[in-house]
Parts: structure tokens; sequence; C-alpha cells
């Protein structure tokens, strides 16, 4: 029997004070910096939450277009990152690249040992900017195509979007993905920002925490179940010439026979909110408007049959990545590539925290209990 309480996975554990967003799981609602995250989703571009989030306030006028100005300049992909990208197999997973991709930027910056505020803000800003090319990129050598070179007419979503597909996309497109990068920013002591707040509690410098939140966020338990949910999709069979109803009816078999066989859905459940996360109705508002626009109604049937036969089983409701699962494949995306793509929204949240860290900071070392082999002796 443990002399102390072990709290498993920390679950429910206070550890530290943080003024960058409330996560209330009682009032389903999220706050970045104060600002609900459905208002900031309904009226600011991404580049307003990231100002947002590092800085404390929104942007100005003048403020936002310094900052814009900063963030396109730094969007073109280093060659010696690419060259790095380039001698990775074409096998390897989105998040390994990114990983790989971080930890290169943090080598080769100019101010690499420094950790002073200003310093980080301009890894942090720099990261931000040129994360989406790494992602972008990798996802087009997968498929056999060149690097598409950003655009600086562009805002960020939509050069994003440009960089991944060689196109512009349509302003409904443009806003569903800009409205998920928003969501997806930030999200207080989840594990990959937590592992970011342990490598930096350390002392370590900004890409080390970085390139381990990345790791962190790759799991299915966290980031990965947006790729995993379209894994789901996949098995159960996506057939584009079915109704919503049939596509529906398949979907609840699929799920009652799972939960029979006592499988962990990914895009289900959450350590925080047990009454629904408070994203999903702003990202699946975006998801019915990309169903719509085009126009594939047996995704939705998919979707609502997994959810409706979770609810009825187990009353477990629906966490972020389910719907931002299908909302970038009907983008174009290719599956892998979805974790990444949270990677390049998260980068804000990590860096406002690591940040947040050094300011009060105290080396994260918890105790544990020890229940290995009683003191023995060599013979
Ligand atoms: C952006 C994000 O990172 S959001 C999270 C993304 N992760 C996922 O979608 C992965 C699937 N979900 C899960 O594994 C869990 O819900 C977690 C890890 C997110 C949170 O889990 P915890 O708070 O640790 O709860 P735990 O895993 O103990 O689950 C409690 C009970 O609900 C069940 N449960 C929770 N989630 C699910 C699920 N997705 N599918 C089936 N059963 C589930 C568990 O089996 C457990 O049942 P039991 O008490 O009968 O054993
Ligand atoms: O808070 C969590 O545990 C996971 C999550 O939803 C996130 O990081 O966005």
């Amino acid at each position: 029997m443990a002399e102390n309480e072990i709290k498993k996975g920390l679950a429910g554990v206070v550890v530290d004070y943080t003024a960058v967003s409330k996560v209330n799981p009682d009032t389903n609602s999220l706050l970045y910096r104060g600002y609900p995250v459905q208002e900031l989703a309904a009226r600011c571009s991404f580049e307003e939450v990231a100002y947002l989030l590092w800085n404390g306030e929104l942007p100005t006028k003048e403020q936002l277009a310094e900052f814009t100005a900063r963030e396109r300049a730094g969007r073109a992909l280093d060659p010696v990152v690419k060259q790095v990208i380039d001698a990775l197999p074409v096998t390897s997973h989105p998040m390994d690249v990114c990983r790989t991709a971080a930890s290169v930027m943090g080598a080769r910056h100019p101010l690499a040992e420094d950790s002073s505020r200003e310093a980080n803000m301009a890894k942090a800003v720099d990261l931000f900017a040129a994360m989406p090319a790494v992602v972008a990129y990798d996802q087009r050598r997968r498929h056999g195509q060149e690097l598409v070179e950003p655009r600086e007419d562009l805002g960020y979503s939509a050069n994003f979007l440009w960089m991944a597909f060689g196109e512009e996309q349509v302003p409904e497109v443009v806003d569903a993905f800009n409205v998920s990068m928003i969501l997806y920013a930030e999200h207080s002591f989840n594990a990959s920002t937590f592992t970011a707040r342990v490598i930096t509690s350390t002392l370590s410098d900004l890409h080390s925490a970085v390139t381990g939140a990345i790791g962190a966020l790759k799991g299915p338990l966290h980031g990965g179940a947006n790729e995993a949910v379209m894994h789901t999709f996949d098995e159960i069979g996506i057939r584009q010439e079915e109704s919503l109803e049939e596509a529906a009816a398949r979907a609840k078999a699929w799920m009652e026979d799972a939960l029979a066989k006592k499988k962990k859905v990914m895009g289900f459940g959450h350590r925080v909110y047990k009454h629904g996360d408070s994203r999903v109705p702003t990202m699946k508002a975006a998801l019915d408007k990309m169903i719509a626009h085009y126009g594939r109604p047996e995704l939705l049937g998919l979707y609502n049959g997994l959810e409706t036969a979770m609810d009825e089983a187990k009353a477990i409701k629906p966490n972020l990545d389910y719907p931002a699962g299908p909302t970038y494949h009907l983008m174009g995306f290719d599956t892998p590539t979805f974790t990444p793509l949270f990677v390049a929204s998260r980068i804000t949240g990590w860096t406002a925290h690591i940040m947040e860290q050094l300011d009060a900071n105290s080396l994260i070392r918890p105790l544990s209990e020890y229940n290995g082999h009683e003191e023995r002796h060599l013979p």
C-alpha cells in the first residue's frame, strides 16, 4: 500500500499558475488571455490570436501590420532544413519530419544559446512563420510534388493552403482552416505543453522544448487522435455514393462492435472536459460548411453515426480532433499531415507557456513512491 496517494497521470493535480488560457469544464468554456475562443474564431485571424497569446493583448492596427510583415518575411523554407527533410525517407511519419525540422531550426538559430525574453519571442515568431512550409513541403514530397514558394500577398491560412496545394483556395475553405488553427492554438497544461514546460524548467532552450512537445503531441491519446479519427472513417469505409442515413447506420454498427470489444475510439473523451469539449461546436460548424462546400453528406453520416452510438453506449463526447480530422480530409490534406497541422498551430501556445515558465521558473521534479525490490546485496 502506497504511503502517499498516487495521482496516476497527474489527474486532477494543479501544478502551477498560468495566465495564457483558462479551461473551465463546468461551464464548457475556454478563454485565451480572457477572450472566449469562440469569439476569437469568429472575428480574428490566426495571426491576431498568436499575437494575443504571446503578448497578452490583441494587436493594434500598427502592431498587427508590423507582426504580419515579420511573419510573411519568415515563411520560406530554409534550404538547409529542406536538405535535411529530403534526406529523410518519404515513409517517415510527418510528425518525425516536423520534430526533426524544429530541432534543425534550433541548432541553426543565430540566437540558439540566448534564452532572454526578446530572443525567445524572436524564436517563437520564426517557428510560427516557418513551420507551414515544413508541413506543406513534406506532404508534397511524399506525393512526388515540388516545393511551392510562399506568397507574401496572402494571410497565414491562405498561404498555408497555397503552399500545400499550389492553388489558391476559396474564402470558405480559408476561413474553416483559420478557425481550426485558432481552436488548436492553446489548451492550458495538456501533455505536450506540460512537456515543453518540464524541458524549459531545466533552463534548456526554446527549440528543445518545442521539439519535445512535438514528440508528446504525436501520440494518439493526444494530437495523434485527429489522424486516428480518419483511420476509423477509412476502416468503416467512405462510400461517396451512399446517403447520409446509410453511412450513419454503418458507422453506428461499427461503433457498437468496437465498444463491445472494449476498444478505445480516438477522437472521443477528454481528461478535463467530461461533458463535451468547448471547441467542438465551433469546429463542427466549420466541418458542416466544408461538407456542404464539397458536397459530401456521407461523411456527415459517418460522423453522426459514431457520435450517436458512443453517446448512447457510454455518454462520452467528441473532442476537438473528431471534427478536425474529417475537415482536413475534405480540404485535401492526406491523413498523416493532420497532426503536423496541429503542431503549426500549437507552436503559439507552447511558446507562450515556455516564456511564462521562464518568467517564474522552478525546476519541475515530482516524487515517486518506490514499489520495487526490497534492498538486497550481491552474493
Ligand atoms: C486535442 C487532444 O489531445 S484531445 C484528446 C485526444 N485523444 C483521444 O481522442 C484519444 C481517445 N480518448 C482517450 O483515450 C481518453 O478519453 C483520454 C486519454 C483523452 C482521457 O482519458 P482519461 O481522463 O485518462 O480517462 P480514461 O482513459 O481513464 O477513461 C475513463 C473511462 O472512459 C473510457 N473512455 C474514455 N475515452 C474513451 C474512448 N475514446 N473510447 C472508448 N472508451 C473511452 C475508458 O475506457 C474508461 O472506461 P472504464 O472506466 O470503463 O475503464
Ligand atoms: O487539454 C488536453 O489534455 C488535450 C487537448 O484538448 C489539447 O491539448 O488541445
